[in-house]
């Protein structure tokens, strides 16, 4: 594992890592942002998971997240949206490929040899982590963050996960990807035509159909309602309605006049991190 870039930032290190992966089969990016805390004691960790085009910086250089996470004394890491490389299959276009994992392990070729972003994330990750940082995180305090794709991602990781994740945050998420044009493209073309492999990464069909909805992590949603792709690909009344069949808990905050963008995240950031810092007992 390599360090590629490194600022020191309120009082903490902002930095960027790459590494081989063996399970995506490639060398993969990652940002960690450790907060001064993390000089004499273990830190809780957040993962956040990135949307579409994105790579491990977009949420380093424009959610404006250090200050409150130095603040609160968490750590966070953000991993590329895909694998990369001249080797790894792509498409022209910005909603599958490369930037486009959503966060599953495809099973169809060409994307199966390489697009493997959820074990990627829930467990290689991880486990380098506690390998690399056990001086300086606390893998038994683990909460997960996104947007958009991410926010997909985020949702789908932390409700199969229950035990792992102490609290999900999710920005203008894709909740119900199985009925909207981005997951249908993505879960056709990494999964094939079972729409039964598709529901499980389907954050919606995961919480409606979950044993226990109360075991669940909880859920911050925020969501703006200036957002272009909030009717067409979004859906969080799916989640909301899956939320009270299941009765697990979802609090979905609707605010006006805010975009899909990352001025939307920055204006919100600190809330959600102060939200998932509780239920990770800070
Ligand atoms: N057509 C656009 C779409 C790309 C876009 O809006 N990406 C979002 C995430 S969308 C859902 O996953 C994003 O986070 N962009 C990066 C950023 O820094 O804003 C395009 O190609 O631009």
């Amino acid at each position: 594992m390599k360090v590629i870039d490194e600022h020191r930032s309120f009082g903490g290190w902002q930095r960027r890592y790459t590494h081989h992966s063996k399970t995506c089969g490639c060398d993969m990016t990652f940002a960690l942002y450790l907060p001064p805390a993390a000089e004499h004691d273990r830190v809780p960790v957040v993962y956040w998971l990135s949307g579409l085009t994105c790579t491990d910086e977009n949420f380093v250089n424009k959610a404006g997240a250090q200050r409150v996470a130095a603040e609160l004394g968490i750590a966070i890491v953000a991993p590329d949206t895909s694998p990369r490389g001249e080797d790894v299959a792509d498409e022209d276009v910005y909603d599958l490929g490369q930037g486009a994992g959503f966060y599953v392990n495809a099973t169809q070729s060409p994307w199966s040899t390489h697009y493997r972003m959820y074990d990627y994330v829930v467990t290689e990750l991880p486990d380098l982590l506690a390998d690399r940082f056990g001086e300086q995180v606390d893998l038994s305090r683990e909460a997960i963050a996104g947007h958009s794709m991410g926010g997909h991602g985020a949702l789908v990781i932390g409700l199969r996960n229950p035990d792992r994740f102490a609290a999900i945050s999710a920005f203008s998420a894709i909740c119900n990807p199985v009925a909207v044009p981005w997951g249908e493209k993505a879960f056709s073309t990494y999964l094939g035509d079972d729409r039964k492999a598709w529901a499980e990464y389907d954050a919606s069909d995961l919480m409606a159909h979950a044993d226990h909805g109360a075991a669940l992590p909880p859920v911050l949603l925020e969501q703006g309602l200036a957002d272009g792709f909030l009717e067409e690909q979004l859906k969080p009344e799916a989640l909301e309605q899956a939320a009270e069949k299941a009765g697990a808990s979802v609090e979905v905050r609707r605010r006006e006049g805010y975009d899909h963008s990352y001025f939307f995240i920055a204006t919100f950031i600190d809330e959600h991190l102060r939200f998932l810092a509780r239920y990770m007992g800070v």
